[in-house]
């Protein structure tokens, strides 16, 4: 069914800027019209410093140039907090619609913490014993470079998740008890220039909705990312220079009865060019219950991610 005008508009990305001066309040109202509309908007005037971007982008390429030897030397089955490389065509995002795995290889990197449970640990930085392509140095350089973005996403990412709780709760700190040590995910992607072709099932990245909080995202200037509308119509979602893409996860769907929607989107390669993508999944704290299942029962935010990753990764060891 194709959209009224009204209802495209219902569903455009709308730019929110975190302009200085603004007032919180009108922020969330902001980021409450998005979520009840496309559940994507652009971030813009977000205190990310461009050359910050530029600089991990530069290193994700560099890390993806690796000898596949390398790479492999740093797989995320390596170790049990989910850290490292994922190869090529390890992840079926939307298992159901694909005949092949998604055409992308990623690297995830996370809290820097001492190990103590499933996704918590110490990051798989390259070094130059598992990777000899790499100096000392450039290790040094790509650790730093990594752990910065992480650092300042994961503050802008608490910014944002109080305006966020104000939008569906009209209280900034209603979040505060799930957000203590939230689980930040950083994940450098890599997309093939395979072409996609979804009548036949094959994506750069299946359909999927994201599974927390909040998503923040960058990507090159390679097109790609795509939107699910309410009536069932994939938009397309340009980058737009110096804005994160930021949409809302399964956890606020939830979390706001069914009023924000967590939107499905996935990425088709139409170019048959190579395309990067950071994004950095903003989720709760671990034991932060997030739904019940059908008998009743509470599902943590670290449960209802193993069980996501499951479905999804052909790596992923259920322990
Ligand atoms: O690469 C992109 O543009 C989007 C990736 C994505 O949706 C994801 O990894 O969850
Ligand atoms: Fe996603």
């Amino acid at each position: 069914m194709t959209p009224t005008a009204a209802e495209a508009a219902a569903f455009a990305v709308p730019v929110i800027s975190l302009r200085s001066g603004a007032d919180d309040v009108v922020l969330a109202q902001e980021i409450r019209g998005a979520c009840e509309g496309a559940g994507f908007f652009y971030l813009s005037e977000h205190g990310v410093s461009e050359a910050l971007v530029a600089r991990a982008f530069e290193w994700s390429a560099k890390l993806f140039d690796l000898p596949l030897e390398e790479k492999s030397n740093c797989r995320w089955t390596l170790n049990n907090y989910s850290r490292g490389w994922t190869p090529l065509m390890e992840e079926t995002l939307d298992p159901k619609n694909s005949s092949a795995a998604d055409t992308k290889e990623g690297f995830y990197i996370g809290r820097e913490m001492p190990p103590t449970r499933r996704f918590h640990g110490p990051n798989q930085w390259p070094t130059p014993a598992s990777c000899p392509s790499w100096t000392q140095h450039d290790c040094d350089e790509f650790r730093a470079v990594m752990t910065e973005y992480w650092t300042v996403c994961e503050t802008l990412g608490k910014r944002v998740v109080r305006l966020l709780a104000y939008a569906v709760a009209s209280d900034f700190s209603s979040f505060d008890a799930y957000t203590k040590q939230p689980m930040v995910f950083l994940r450098l992607l890599h997309y093939t220039g395979i072409k996609s072709e979804a009548s036949e099932g094959r994506f750069a990245c299946g359909a999927h909705s994201d599974y927390g909080l909040l998503t923040f995202l960058r990507t090159d200037d390679e097109p790609g990312l795509q939107i699910l509308s309410k009536q069932g119509e994939w938009c397309d979602v340009p980058p737009r220079p110096g804005m994160f893409i930021v949409n809302i996860g399964d956890l606020v769907e939830v979390i706001s009865q069914g009023r924000f929607r967590s939107t499905t989107h996935r990425v088709l390669n139409k170019t048959g060019r190579e395309r990067y993508s950071i994004p950095v999944f903003f989720e709760p704290d671990a034991d932060a219950p997030i739904a019940r299942d059908a008998q009743g029962n509470v599902i943590t935010a670290i449960q209802y991610l193993q069980l996501k990753y499951e479905q999804t990764h052909a790596d992923f060891q259920a322990l």
